[in-house]
Order: structure tokens, then sequence, then C-alpha cells
């Protein structure tokens, strides 16, 4: 959908008489709304208008009547823009990771801020279990080998490896990490899980640390946030203490794992194989990781789904609808 279809600019008596809330549509170019919400509010979107303001002017001449915005995807929300908007009270994230927007700097401000909820776990979940199964039945590397006329010449194809029965470690058993849990189950998978307090409810095994998860585990699946405490907790000792052949799958964020020495631990064979839906500088991927056939690459794709949109235009929808009558968030972010 192009960038401006979903926008209206209001102006002058017709602005006056509309009486939709007026959200901002904070996005850079190359982020759109992915669905349609105009029939609920007047949107107002800097890079779609056709104004020759810089974006500054026209946040500015439209500062005191903006409350709130949809940040598209991952558009920072920083001091900068938030100095720009005074009246600024709720930003709506379009996505469940949260580390795009500067949350000590909107509880500082009173800003409310609400992310995705669990509008894309289900997806997310069924994307890392595709990872996992790609790495561990080489089914990517498979399908080039297939493509690039090798099999006719070279019939041997080398095994991969049985899922079910593996002892999978789980970094973060939120939304999404839960959900990852209960199809790996059904896959006869026994799970374990870190997270920064042990679950009451969760029937699966906790260890606070996570080198001890990953001693006891032979795949680790990222689905945490990445905040202070959880940048690079993917470090070497607890690539060290997988091993040989264990298995990493990110579909958290990709400054989680330590990338440089992933690529290292992956090069020098000293871990088994990963599947990474997330980088630490995306769109830049690691060139290292092109030839290795027991790592698939994805690039962020894991929320994306038709339904997943649908889901989240809903979950935005009724926050901006809660803040608007004065109710509570649907999904507000707690501030550390
Ligand atoms: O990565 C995508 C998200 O955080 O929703």
């Amino acid at each position: 959908m192009p960038a401006h279809e979903n926008v209206n600019i209001p102006s002058g008596n017709e602005e006056e008489a509309d009486r939709r809330p007026l959200v901002l549509v904070h996005r850079l170019p190359r982020f759109a709304l992915p669905f349609d919400m105009r029939t609920t509010f007047r949107l107002l979107d800097p890079i779609a208008s056709a104004t020759d303001e810089s974006p500054q002017d026209f946040l500015s001449r439209h500062a005191p009547s903006i409350r709130a915005l949809i940040t598209v995807g991952p558009t920072p929300v920083n001091a900068d823009l938030l100095d720009l908007l005074p009246s600024l009270r709720l930003v709506v994230g379009s996505s469940a990771g949260v580390d795009h927007i500067n949350l000590t700097d909107c509880r500082r401000r009173g800003i409310a801020v609400t992310n995705a909820g669990s509008a894309y776990s289900e997806d997310v979940a069924d994307y890392a279990v595709a990872l996992l199964l790609d790495v561990f039945r080489r089914i990517s590397a498979a399908d080039r080998f297939v493509r690039t006329g090798s099999w006719p010449r070279k019939p041997e194809y080398p095994l991969g490896f049985k899922l079910g029965g593996k002892r999978v470690g789980i970094v973060g058993l939120g939304s999404i990490g839960s959900e990852v849990a209960k199809r790996l189950v059904a896959f006869g998978c026994r799970i374990a899980y870190n997270s920064r307090n042990k679950k009451p409810s969760a029937p699966y095994t906790y260890y606070a640390n996570v080198c001890d998860l990953a001693v006891n585990s032979d795949v680790i699946v990222v689905c945490c946030a990445l905040t202070k405490e959880t940048h690079h907790i993917i470090n070497k000792d607890v690539m060290t203490a997988l091993g040989k052949g264990g298995v990493i799958i990110n579909v958290g964020r990709g400054a989680v794992i330590d990338e440089k020495e992933l690529v290292q631990y992956l090069t020098r064979g000293e871990i088994g194989g990963a599947g990474l839906d997330v980088f630490e500088k995306e769109p830049d991927v690691p060139k290292e990781l092109f030839t290795l056939d027991n790592v698939v690459l994805s690039p962020h794709r894991a929320v994306l789904t038709p339904e997943s949109f649908e889901a989240v235009r809903e979950v935005i929808t009724a926050n901006l609808n809660a803040f608007f009558s004065n109710k509570p968030l649907l999904s507000p972010v707690q501030y550390e």
C-alpha cells in the first residue's frame, strides 16, 4: 500500500467539523501503516503531507493538538521528537518490542506507552519453530541442493536431526516464549526457560542464569525484549555452555546476542547452527554467515502476516479509543 493512501491531511473548516480524534503517524519514509484507520481517527502524517515545510516546522505547527502518536515499526521516539510535542500524552507502538522508544524520557514527561501486546505472538512463535525445524532438518540447505542441480551428481545429502526429545531453553517466557513452549511441547521437546523472574504458573524448569540454561539445553530460543539487562545476554560464555551441537534461534532482537561472537562460534564450528530473524545492525547481516549451510537467515519477518496486522490494528485502535475516552489502556508498557 503506498504510504499516503491511509492518511488524510485536515485543513481549515473541514478540520473543525471533523470530530475524529487527531493522531500523529510517526514513521521513517520507508515504513507505512499497513492498515487503514481513517474511519476512526484523523491521521496526521508529516511525510505524506504535501507542504514545503520541514517535518520539524510541520510538527511545531500542529503540536498543540497532538496528544497521541502511533510510531510505525521501529521508528525511534526520542527526546528530540518529544521536545517538539509538549501536549503528547500517549505513544502507541505498533510492535511488540519497544526498544526504539525512549521509555525513561516518556515516563519523565508523563507520557504513557503501549505496544502490540500479544497481537504477533502466535505468528512469531510459528516462525521460531519453523526456523528451528529448518536448521535441524536442513530444509533451506536442501532446497539449495536441489535448485543448484547437486542432487543427480551427489545423491548423498547430510542427515538432519530429529526435533522431538530435544532440550529447548527459552530466553524470555512472555507471550511469545509461552507460545513457542506450547508448540514445542507438542513436538515432544523438553522445555526450560530463563526470565527475570520464575513464573509460578509455568510448568517448565526455571534457570535464573542463562549459562545454566544453556548447559542444560540443545537449543536456545531467544524470545525476550531488548533492554539494558538483556543486551548481549547471549555471550561467548553462553555459547560455550551450549556447546558444539547446540543451536540458537533468535526471534527477539539482534542485540540480545553478541553477534560478533556468534559469527566466530559458527564459523569455528563451536556451536551447531542458528536460525536468525533479527540482527544487530539491520538490514546489515554479517557476510560470513552467507556461506554457512547450518545457518538460516531471515529479514525480520517473524511478526508479519495479514492476520497479525489485523490483530495489531485492533490493539492500536483499542488503545487509542481507551485513551481518548479516559479508560484504562489495553496494552500499556510497564516502565522499569
Ligand atoms: O519485531 C517486531 C516486533 O517487535 O513487533
